[in-house]
């Protein structure tokens, strides 16, 4: 099974280029979904998360997202506290997804990882793609898409890789810069020179 590890900063395509490769027929798991299971009402995470920054960060079972991304990402200590939290049950999840994806003959699986390099999984994958694109493009994408403000967008920005540090961790770089139709093709290109057909 050829494993693929895919990443890029916030908002710079990688749900796209995600999306592209399942339609190429490539097993797909999205990180960010498993973060969000990780968390999920009853789960030991949310309780670790409730005891680590206090328990009004949990309403009606659910984590208040918006709240604890206010915390985290205006503090290094706190995002590295929350890390060592939700990580390794999305460790675990991705590796429980390659299980079963081989167990099922699967020939071709894309973990999109926003963290990758982060985390120091680069060297985990058979290839390592990254999608780049431009600060302000990506800002004004989280300001337009996700309705953050720009100083909220900048501060995710702040805890992430650069393009710099994720174009030297991998063996690919795809432009997001362009429209979702170029970066797709880009992943058309790719999928034909290192997929075996
Ligand atoms: C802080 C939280 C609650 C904010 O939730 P929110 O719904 O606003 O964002 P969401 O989870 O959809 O993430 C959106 C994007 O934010 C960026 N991001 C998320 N977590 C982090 C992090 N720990 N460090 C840097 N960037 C991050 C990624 O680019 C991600 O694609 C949430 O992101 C979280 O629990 N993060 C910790 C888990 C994690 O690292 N997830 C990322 C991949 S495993
Ligand atoms: N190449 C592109 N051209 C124009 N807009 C794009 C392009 N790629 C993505 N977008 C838009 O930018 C936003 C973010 O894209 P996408 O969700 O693919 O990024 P992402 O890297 O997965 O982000 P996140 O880290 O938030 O998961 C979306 O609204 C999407 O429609």
């Amino acid at each position: 099974m050829l494993r693929i590890g895919l990443t890029g900063g916030i908002a710079s395509g990688k749900s796209t280029a995600l999306a592209r490769f399942a339609e190429l027929g490539a097993r797909v798991v999205d990180h960010d979904q498993l973060s969000r299971r990780a968390v999920a009402p009853g789960s030991a995470a949310l309780a670790d998360i409730a005891r680590e920054f206090g328990p009004r960060l949990i309403v009606k079972d659910e984590l208040d997202r918006g709240a604890l991304a206010q915390i985290v990402f205006a503090d290094d200590h706190a995002l590295a506290r929350l890390n060592s939290i939700v990580h390794p049950y999305v460790m675990a999840m991705g590796q429980a997804a390659d299980r079963q994806a081989r167990a099922e003959g699967v020939r071709v699986i894309v973990h999109d990882i926003p963290l990758l390099v982060e985390t120091g999984q680069d060297g985990e994958f058979d290839l390592v793609v990254t999608v780049a694109a431009e600060l302000d493009t990506r800002v004004r994408r989280m300001i337009e898409s996700r309705g953050m403000t720009e100083d909220d967008a900048r501060a995710r920005i702040r805890a992430q890789a650069t393009d710099e540090q994720r174009a030297a961790a991998a063996d690919v770089v795809l432009d997001g810069n362009a429209t979702p139709e170029h970066l797709a093709r880009q992943v058309d290109d790719f999928w034909h020179v290192h997929v075996p057909s």
